[in-house]
């Protein structure tokens, strides 16, 4: 039981054809949520940290307490950095003891991507750390959105063959039409499977990376509406879709929406429910299990990594 790099958990991902989940985690009672879940379903494990969950938390409470919950669970976990901006909050994060971070350098010009991954895989790989890096910018495909505009947000394959190979990257986040959040689709939901074959084809035993995409189950949307929230219209990427991604080389897939849609409204029913309440452990507590809950469902019916620890 210890932080370990993602390296292994790939491989076995790959070639079993299941998925890891990397939850976003911001405070104890959610990092003891999925932790506990992912015990009881024996499945490996990432746990990310945003800019902002470090800016929230602040770096040292985050890291303790995933430490606690290795010692406390038994798991090994991996500890990954999202979202990454710039090469000096990867350094710190490697510094700080984390075993595997994202540089985000999607936002910049091909070449300036390039330079700027290979220069936090340089730094990682020496200290035994390793890099997901991004190619292409997450949109979702509107109906309004032609065919040039897509490629162009799009990843392109010829290009990501190319950017793994002059940067030594680990893993790569691509754009096929997921986005962040819990408006990801106007009409009906779609991704680009064809040219998700075609990047996984051209990149064998190469371990992808889906970023936005939570599932944005109608359930939760409802009840948050229901006790209180105004969410309307949300949409995220359907189950059968992930698993299908899953199947095509997507080692890893991002979930952060989906866990804070079951917490709120866990806690919004509670407190709507049980008025005379002011006890903070009784609410938090049914946030927490209802985070245990979702990544239960999470790993049995989207990654389908139960059983292969
Ligand atoms: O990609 C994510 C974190 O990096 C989370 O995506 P969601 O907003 O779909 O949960
Ligand atoms: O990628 C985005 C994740 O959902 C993290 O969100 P955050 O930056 O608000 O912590
Ligand atoms: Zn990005
Ligand atoms: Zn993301």
């Amino acid at each position: 039981m210890a932080l370990i790099t993602s390296k292994k958990m790939f491989q076995k991902a790959y070639e079993g054809k299941y998925a890891i989940g990397a939850f976003n985690v911001n405070n104890m009672e959610i990092i003891q949520g999925i932790v506990e879940a992912a015990k009881e379903e024996r499945s490996p494990l990432i746990l990310q940290v945003s800019a902002g969950a470090r800016k929230y938390a602040r770096p040292t409470y985050l890291k303790k307490l995933v430490e606690a919950a290795i010692d406390d669970t038994g798991l090994d976990v991996v500890l990954h950095l999202d979202h990454g901006e710039n090469f000096e909050i990867c350094k710190q994060c490697i510094d700080d003891g984390f075993t595997s971070v994202m540089i985000d350098g999607s936002k910049h010009p091909f070449e300036e991507n390039i330079e700027l991954t290979k220069k936090v895989v340089d730094y990682a790989h020496k200290r035994g750390v390793v890099v997901e890096a991004e190619l292409g910018k997450l949109a979702g495909i509107e109906d309004d959105v032609n065919v040039s505009a897509k490629d162009a947000t799009f990843t392109d394959p010829d290009q990501a063959v190319e950017f793994v190979e002059r940067t030594g990257v680990d893993s790569l986040a691509i754009a096929i039409g997921t986005s962040h959040g819990a408006y990801k689709f106007k009409g009906e939901p779609r991704l680009d499977f064809e040219r998700l074959e075609k990047i996984s084809h051209m990149l064998p035993e190469f371990p992808l990376v889906l970023h936005g995409a939570s599932t944005v189950i109608p359930e939760f949307v409802d009840a948050c509406n229901k006790f209180g929230g105004n969410i309307p219209g949300a949409k995220g990427v359907p189950e059968d879709m992930l698993r299908r991604a899953s199947k095509l080389g997507v080692c890893k897939i991002n979930i952060d929406t989906d866990l804070r849609l079951a917490m709120t409204a866990a806690i919004r029913k509670y407190l709507v429910e049980s008025p005379d309440v002011f006890d903070p452990r009784k609410y938090l507590g049914k946030g927490r299990d209802a985070i245990k809950d979702m990544v239960k469902h999470k790993i049995k019916n989207v990654l389908d990594s139960s059983n292969t620890l």
